[in-house]
């Protein structure tokens, strides 16, 4: 049976990527500094205590690849003894840090081409594109046009939001545009109506992703995003992994954001779950049901949108470790010629100024296919995933990538 499970902790960065400079984010750790931080008891509280405790993903080689992506140990973590898996850590050769860019580059499709960007903070987008989303969209206006977090937005428009009915667009680093609107007062379907409006009316920008930021609540002080987001992206500049295999008459199961970030390309399951434990038993779920040449492939989106954005270390360190905790389970499923990979798709670090996502290099922990433990070493492209999932899936190499299946660390 050869199957293999690529789980994406989003944004789980571990030490800047040596282009991280251009990013403004050189120094950037995320996994470095959320141990810091445990380790001075900065993120002592409600559920947790003390240092970083990470114990199955320490036995995947996680701290040693943190080690020589960065040169130095986590502070204050326990590393084990023994590892099982093959670890390494990998740069990304795609010219974004966003969720797209990575998780393609991870499926073996590097984004070479740069972005449109809403570069300036304050009035970001085009007048004519606003006048064609309003008139199109049949809305009194728009609130925002600017550069912003999410959750604070919706505290600062969200009640004259309600009041005029105009949606709140916004955006970030990212080449993106948000609309967050009110689920009752806006309405979910005309959200999700206006979003592919707006895909569509950027069609001349280059933007890689819009997505629709549905909230819930009453007022400033209780409003709420749900888990009715949706991201409309453009769909990949090459065929990934998952589509070769596919078209090969493999079955890719795509779990929580996977098939909205591949633009559906690629999927032949799609599991929807809210939260790091319902993505979790999706995931295993998936893996009773999964048969010969199968992909499982989880987004755990929550690192990202609910802590790393949000510049949550306390949160960002809970749902790691919770994490962690559910590991076993899934390990415990494992059949002999699975291959496990789990991997990042950009940085996100809690501690980082601003709010957006930081450029890293990405954990890339692998377990099964006959790989023996040890480092994999420094990895230039997130593609050698994509190259190693092809190698393992019996599938023709993919343009990028180098396989790791079959690396011998004693020999490298
Ligand atoms: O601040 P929120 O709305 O969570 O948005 C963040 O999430 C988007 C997707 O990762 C990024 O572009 C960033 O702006
Ligand atoms: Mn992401
Ligand atoms: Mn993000």
């Amino acid at each position: 049976m050869t199957r293999a499970i690529v789980l994406v902790l989003d944004s789980f960065g571990i030490g800047a990527a040596p282009d991280a400079e251009r990013f403004g984010d050189a120094g950037a750790d995320t996994l470095g500094h959320i141990a810091a931080a445990c380790a001075k008891g900065e993120c002592d509280g409600t559920g947790r205590r003390g240092p970083l405790a990470l114990p199955n993903l320490a036995r995947l080689g996680l701290f040693h690849a943190h080690r020589e992506s960065t040169g130095a140990w986590a502070e204050d973590v326990e590393v084990p003894n023994e590892v099982i898996g093959a670890y390494g850590h990998a740069g990304e050769i795609s010219s974004g840090k966003d969720t797209p860019s990575g998780h393609w580059e991870i499926a073996g499709v590097p984004v070479r081409f740069d972005w449109g960007y809403f570069l300036d903070r304050e009035e970001s987008f085009p007048p004519e594109l606003l006048a064609a989303l309003i008139r199109e969209g049949e809305l009194p206006g728009v609130l925002g046009n600017c550069h912003a977090s999410g959750t604070e937005i919706i505290a600062r428009f969200g009640e004259e939001h309600m009041a005029s009915g105009k949606p709140i667009v916004y955006t970030s680093a990212d080449s993106v545009l948000q609309i967050a609107a009110h689920e009752e007062s806006f309405g979910l379907a005309r959200l999700h109506a206006l979003c592919e409006t707006a895909r569509r009316l950027l069609e001349p920008y280059n933007i890689g992703r819009v997505i629709a930021r549905p909230f819930v609540g009453q007022s400033a002080a209780d409003f709420t995003r749900t888990a009715n987001r949706r991201d409309y992206s453009v769909e990949p500049p090459a065929p990934t992994v998952l589509q070769k295999l596919c078209d090969d008459g493999g079955e890719v199961f795509a779990i929580g954001k996977i098939a909205d970030i591949y633009a559906h390309c690629g999927v032949t399951r799609t599991l929807k779950a809210s939260g790091h434990d319902a993505l979790m038993d999706a995931t295993l779920a998936a893996l009773d049901e999964a048969g010969e040449r199968s992909l499982v492939m989880t987004n755990f989106v929550d690192f990202d949108t609910l802590y790393g954005h949000r510049r949550d270390v306390t949160g960002y360190a809970t749902a790691l470790e919770a994490f962690d905790v559910r590991l076993p389970e899934l390990l415990a499923k494992l059949r002999d010629d699975d291959l496990l990979v789990i991997t990042a798709d950009h940085g996100c670090d809690p501690t980082w100024h601003g709010t957006d996502h930081t450029r890293e290099r990405v954990p890339v922990l692998a377990l099964g296919a006959g790989l023996a433990p040890g480092s994999l070493g420094a990895r230039d492209t997130f593609a050698d995933i994509g190259q190693s999932l092809a190698a393992h899936l019996g599938l023709p190499p993919m343009a990028d990538g180098t396989s790791f299946i079959g690396f011998d660390p004693l020999a490298a």
